[in-house]
């Protein structure tokens, strides 16, 4: 493993708005290795997104800035595939043609018409959708086009997938299937992740790593925290986890103690939920907003 892979270092961002200039991030500041899956999480508004966006260079900062694998970031680029909470898929191209479509971008000259099919097929066996190349976006469900999705992002090989709320869209069900999913198939390429949820069961049961970011103004990093669960992780298993509660129960009392949320009583109730009782929550039940 390397470290330091990517370095988000220092970053700072103001937005010019008809109030004046809003200062939106201030020195966010933590990195990631090569092969961590890493969750942002954080109050609706912190700035969680737009950390994404500067990853992404989609966004410039203002002050600080990004540098992956050695190079410095600013401007998009085939290296950081993004996948977001509403498919973005091509309507009128075929499952298959939409993954077709980046690896075209990203591999055209280097492999021959054959070897890109083959992989185009390769990664969509991976997302479990390879029974449906030739189906339309509409012809599928939701979760159906966001495993596309997540194929095409995987079939440009990028050195870091960035993904905003991916299943944030998703039934409980096919939020736990796709789950189940990404965590196998990072566990296999070793891709190096960045989620942004607002679960806290999500964030612990797939990252390495949570990032937790303070409220804005000029949000920064409040707390990181190291996820010690050993893989493949099982989320039954994980019910009667005492780490992983205690995992858990860090985050929130970051969100809903540490930064002083209104609504105290209902905090209080969810930080002392038993270890079953929370495995037993859908992991839909713990949303921060
Ligand atoms: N292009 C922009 N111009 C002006 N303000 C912006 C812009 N992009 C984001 N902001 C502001 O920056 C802050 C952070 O926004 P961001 O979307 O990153 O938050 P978030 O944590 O991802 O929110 P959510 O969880 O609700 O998606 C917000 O106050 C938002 O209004």
């Amino acid at each position: 493993m390397m470290n330091k892979f990517l370095e988000i270092s220092r970053v700072g961002i103001e937005f010019p708005t008809s109030n004046g200039t809003y200062c939106a991030l201030s020195d966010v500041d933590f990195h990631i290795n090569e092969g961590e899956f890493v969750s942002i999480i954080g109050h609706s508004g912190c700035g969680k997104s737009t950390v994404l966006n500067i990853v992404a260079g989609l966004y410039q900062a203002t002050s600080g800035g990004v540098i992956l694998d050695g190079k410095e970031v600013n401007e998009p680029g085939p290296d950081r595939a993004v996948v977001f909470q509403s498919h973005a898929l091509m309507p009128w191209l075929s499952v298959y043609d939409n993954v077709a479509l980046g690896v075209e971008q990203v591999f055209k000259g280097n492999k021959t018409r054959a070897e890109m099919m083959e992989w185009v097929e390769h990664n969509l066996r991976l997302v479990k959708m390879d029974h449906a190349t030739q189906k339309m976006p509409h012809e599928i469900s939701g979760g159906m086009k966001q495993r596309v999705g997540i194929a095409r992002c995987l079939a440009m090989q990028p050195k870091v997938m960035l993904m905003d709320e991916p299943f944030g869209a998703l039934d409980a069900l096919t939020r736990a299937n796709l789950q189940d999913s990404v965590m196998e198939i990072q566990k296999e390429l070793n891709t190096t992740v960045i989620l942004i949820t607002h679960d806290v069961d999500e964030a612990v049961l797939m990252s390495d790593k949570i990032v937790m970011m303070s409220n804005g103004p000029a949000a920064r990093v409040g707390e990181i925290l190291e996820i010690d669960l050993a893989r493949p992780r099982e989320r039954l298993a994980l019910a009667k986890s005492d780490k992983f509660n205690y995992y858990r129960q860090q985050v929130l009392s970051f969100l809903y103690e540490k930064k002083g949320v209104v609504d105290f009583d209902a905090a209080k109730k969810k930080i002392e939920t038993t270890p079953a009782e929370s495995a037993q929550a859908s992991s839909n039940d713990e949303k921060v907003s």
